[in-house]
């Protein structure tokens, strides 16, 4: 990718856009061809910032006499465009050249593990050359991303493409690390994965990140071996030091089970066309666990292992001296010093390993008994000092998105005393961890500690109001979202999710997942779905719940890079959102152990056996109160802490006499959790990401909002997110509830009553499609849909479906270019009404023609629900407007009958009128496809009844309204946001508000 990047660049040409990042490998010629014409008719002038985008200004531009874009020719647009187009086919060529080898050389690697070979490790220094001449590589890209290189013009935007392969195999081992017994470099093979074994090594450079993290490691032998950890970081912007504090020189690294491969960039590095050295492939970060002398296992592992020199020098800052020093010189804020990557603070993991000890009824190692006493011999400033390094940690893992580690560290240092012994901050230190809880989604716990946080500033005399100033809006907040997660969420939020989501580029909202009147349930042949516990109206909101990781195209992290990882043996290309989705996915696991049922208990698509997950029950959120947290809990959050080290033996710590206060408990409970970090497999993350995930959400409000979540999104990702609860809901084409995306929260209503014990299902793909074109869709499931609406198209028939695909695909779309240009040019070539009105009546007949021919592919008896006729309707109506007004009518209402809406019959236009929509409505059924359609309809009806009957045209915009509220929510001002603009002839503004 990179060697055709830049030959583009030299020749005077712009990169492809992300659209035509998806063709380069497109085996199809055509696309090939037509792809090397457009790349050839753009000149990467148009990249620069102080450049006219159109072309002729561009052309101009270069015409005056000289560019100042370095080497790159001048263009001629014309003139050279074949000259361009043949050396853009020639470069694709020789890149798809190299593609194919770099696949290859994966395949041959697969092929060679049934007999890997021995191999002789590169020389250190070697290795290190290499590894620098590859991070001056990275951070010229970078550079070049955002200006010419020899010119310093800046680009109108930051625009990095990047590409990954996967494939064939991926490791992750889930053997606890006493089991395994260590490798060193004379069994060294490739490609060969060390079952039962681990590697020992040391970080020995600085980092290179690609989209995996590379670097080379020492072995106690003095060998060293290039590893390349994938999954390392969801921000492809970190480098230099930033990025080499994630694993500083030094750092001492076990890693399970490790797969030497012949390429180690093999996932996640760039393309070398195969070529590449030997290497340590880290294909999940939970592999890899840091040796820091605190771990429970350290000493065993450190034991008689003696560390040849490290041949380069470490920052002195970046290492502590000797153990005890962890107290005293302890890192303060992520990233900054020492090592930090995916590892809790010092003082959770000493007292971690410390109570697990305890309660393994061990002895804590030497390190701990060291540590012990270390700690019990600091005077109070180094105390104070080691409290304040703790917040500054704890706030800055809050910011990294690491709140399980910030409240591990906040729960360790208030069992040892470190923090909570001075008054004086007692409120901010509680107020922090409202703030972590809140996080947390522990809304109940977090509110208490904010209560608790005034009381206390208020006993350490500060003022009410400044104190006041910095814990309201935290409270407020957390009650806010306390009563949202309890009672769901309310009319004004999803209002704000509504108008958040559309003004925000990367909305993500503040509550916690609400679960109405469903339950998991075992279905038939179907895995787990969702079912109702109770008989539900229709509209009712039965679920609400926010994304558990969510990537948009567009986060800091990711900004400008364009990511492909092509996947060998399925030929599916993933992008950047559904990358970082899965790396988010993972991280969050492994910071909220918590979070891994929900997520891993997902099923990874058919083929892939379940993770051992899967035959968990599946978690759904706690039922919640909305009140105020309890003088009670105010208390607990306020009391002391018996405790010190005592605290860390299981029976100590409160109060003396063995009873162990409540608050002991949680923060035991805490850390302990923190300790079962999981094995997580990220090929099954991926899994899991593409047959559970939501890919690019559209917003309610756009174009594509009919398709109910599309799912198969082909075009490079705007956002990937995985909802765990809303995963479990099983598809149909017909559905009977409505799930609308708001950003990274995700609404689901009923559509029509339902009776307790129906099983909720919506659309992974859009059920107002041909049947032939869904099956297709979906066949990536395995599994074939018999809802009502495929029962019916299957009865029609394959031949007779495709014919309707035909028609609906092919004569449709003529005949809609027919009716926009009679429509544009309405009255503009001065004919008569009469002949204006004959044009109208001639493509009305036309189109009705159409209706008859799709009425001839639908079986006799199927009923209404014949929905591809509903643009055909609403067509003839807008038609038909314009001779009879009566008859249009009637072609929208018939509109509605062919999508399963089924009007009301009201005796009088007042008839129901009033506040209550759905007494007003003139629909007894809403439709069951096409919800937008629908609206579309019922404003149309409520226009052309407005002039005879201003009562009729009220109560088709409150139906429209009605449909509205049950499938989206949000209010007379949500409708008005998506609708008014449409029907500017309406008064409809001042009929439902
Ligand atoms: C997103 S998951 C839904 C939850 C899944 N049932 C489970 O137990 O985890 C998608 C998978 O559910 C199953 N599924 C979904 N809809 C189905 C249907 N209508 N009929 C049969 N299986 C279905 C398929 O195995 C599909 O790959």
């Amino acid at each position: 990718m990179e060697d055709l990047l830049r030959a583009l660049r030299n020749i005077g040409l712009a990169l492809p856009d992300p659209e035509q990042l998806l063709q380069l490998s497109d085996p199809d010629p055509e696309v090939q061809s037509n792809l090397a014409q457009l790349i050839a008719l753009n000149p990467s002038t148009h990249e620069y910032q102080d450049e006219p985008r159109d072309e002729h200004d561009a052309g101009a531009a270069d015409g005056d006499g000289g560019s100042d874009d370095g080497d790159a020719p001048a263009m001629d647009p014309l003139m050279d465009a074949d000259l361009f187009r043949g050396a853009v086919q020639a470069l694709l060529e020789n890149y798809n050249k190299f593609i194919d080898k770099e696949r290859d050389a994966l395949q041959r690697e697969h092929a060679a593990l049934a007999s890997p070979k021995k191999i002789k490790p590169v020389p250190f220094r070697a290795l290190m050359a290499r590894q620098d001449a590859e991070i001056k590589r990275r951070a010229e890209e970078v550079h070049a991303a955002g200006c010419d290189p020899d010119t310093g013009r800046k680009r109108r935007r930051f625009y990095l493409p990047r590409q990954t392969f996967d494939g064939y195999g991926s490791y992750a081992s889930d053997k606890p690390l006493v089991d395994l017994s260590r490798l060193d470099a004379d069994d060294f093979a490739a490609p060969k994965r060390f079952e039962g074994r681990y590697l020992l090594c040391r970080v020995a450079s600085r980092l290179n990140l690609y989209v995996s993290c590379t670097f080379i490691a020492t072995l106690p032998s003095g060998h060293a071996i290039p590893v390349s950890i994938s999954h390392f970081t969801p921000n492809l912007h970190l480098s230099g030091a930033d990025l080499d504090a994630h694993l500083p020189i030094g750092t001492v690294l076990a890693i399970r089970e490790p797969y030497i491969s012949q390429n180690h960039f093999g996932k996640g590095g760039p393309a070398l066309g195969g070529k590449n050295v030997p290497g340590v492939r880290v294909d999940t970060p939970s592999d890899v666990l840091i040796v820091d002398g605190l771990g429970q296992h350290d000493e065993h592992l450190l034991q008689g292992v003696e560390w040849q020199a490290l041949q380069v020098e470490a920052a002195p800052a970046d290492h502590l001296a000797t153990i005890e020093d962890i107290w005293k010189q302890s890192p303060c804020a992520a990233n900054t010093k020492g090592c930090r990557w995916l590892q809790d603070g010092p003082l959770s993991r000493f007292a971690a390993r410390r109570l697990k000890a305890h309660q393994e009824q061990r002895e804590g190692s030497t390190s701990h008994q060291k540590l012990e006493t270390a700690l019990e011999a600091l005077d109070e400033a180094e105390r104070r000092a080691l409290a304040q390094r703790t917040r500054q940690l704890a706030e800055s893992l809050l910011q990294h998105n690491r709140p399980g580690a910030a409240l591990r560290e906040v729960a360790a240092a208030r069992l040892l005393r470190v923090l909570g012994q001075d008054p004086k901050f007692d409120g901010r230190d509680l107020e922090l961890e409202g703030r972590i809880l809140h996080h947390l989604g522990d809304y109940e716990r977090a509110n208490a500690a904010f209560e608790a946080a005034l009381k206390l500033a208020a006993a350490a005399g500060e003022d009410a109001a400044s104190a006041g100033e910095r814990v309201y809006p935290h409270l407020v907040a957390a009650r806010a979202a306390q009563q949202s997660a309890a009672e769901g969420p309310s009319h004004e939020n999803v209002w704000s999710y509504y108008f958040d989501s559309s003004s925000y580029p990367t909305p993500r909202f503040d509550q916690g997942d609400w679960l109405g009147a469903v339950a998991v349930q075992d279905i038939p042949g179907a895995g787990r779905g969702l079912v109702l516990t109770r008989d539900v109206e229709e509209g009712e909101l039965l679920l609400s719940c926010k994304a558990a990781a969510s990537s948009y195209a567009i986060d800091s992290g990711c900004k400008g890079i364009y990511l492909l990882r092509y996947t060998v043996e399925t030929g599916v290309t993933s992008t950047t959102t559904q990358v970082l989705a899965a790396t988010k996915s993972i991280h969050a696991m492994l910071d909220r152990p918590e979070r891994a049922l929900p997520i891993m208990g997902l099923t990874a698509g058919p083929g892939v056996p379940d993770s051992r997950w899967v035959s968990q029950p599946y978690p759904v959120p706690p039922k919640r109160s909305s009140g105020k947290p309890s003088a009670d809990s105010i208390a607990l959050a306020m009391s002391g802490i018996e405790g010190g080290i005592a605290a860390l033996s299981l029976n100590g710590g409160g109060g003396g006499g063995g009873a162990v206060s409540p608050r002991v408990e949680h923060y035991r409970a805490v850390l302990l959790a923190g300790l079962d970090r999981p094995s997580i497999d990220s090929s099954y993350v991926d899994g899991v990401l593409r047959f559970n995930a939501f890919g690019p959400a559209p917003n309610p409000g756009t174009a594509e909002s009919d398709s109910g979540g599309a799912l198969d999104a082909s075009e490079l990702s705007r956002s990937t997110m995985v909802h765990p609860l809303p995963a479990i809901l099983n598809h149909a084409c017909l559905p009977n509830v409505s799930s609308v995306f708001f950003g990274d929260v995700v609404t689901t209503r009923a559509l029509h009553p339902l009776k307790a014990g129906t099983e909720i299902m919506h659309q992974y793909v859009r059920g107002e499609q041909p049947w032939p074109l869904r099956r297709s869709q979906l066949s990536k499931h395995g599994f074939v849909c018999r809802c009502g609406i495929c029962l019916l198209d299957e009865r029609d028939g394959d031949e007779a479906c495709r014919t309707r695909q035909k028609l609906v695909g092919g004569s449709f779309p003529m005949l809609l270019e027919r009716s926009r240009i009679l429509l544009k040019d309405d009255g503009a070539k001065g004919q008569s009404e009469a002949e204006r009105q004959d044009d109208h009546r001639d493509l009305a007949s036309s189109l009705e023609d159409l209706v008859d021919q799709v009425q001839a592919t639908y079986h006799a008896e199927r009923g209404q629900l014949r929905p591809d006729l509903m643009a055909i309707w609403q067509k003839i109506a807008q038609h038909r407007a314009k001779f009879d007004v009566e008859a249009a009518k009637d072609d929208e209402r018939n509109a509605l009958a062919s999508i399963g809406a089924v009007l009301a019959l009201h005796p009088a236009a007042t008839a129901g009128m009033g506040p209550d929509l759905k007494a007003a409505s003139m629909l007894s059924r809403l439709p069951d496809l096409h919800f937008d359609g629908a609206i579309k309809s019922m404003l149309a009806l409520s226009s052309l009844c407005l002039a005879q009957d201003e009562g009729i045209a009220k109560r088709w915009a409150q139906s429209a309204l009605w449909a509205h509220e049950c499938t989206i929510g949000g209010g007379p001002d949500v409708f008005l946001d998506r609708w008014e603009a449409g029907y500017a002839g309406l008064p409809v503004r001042k009929w439902i508000k």
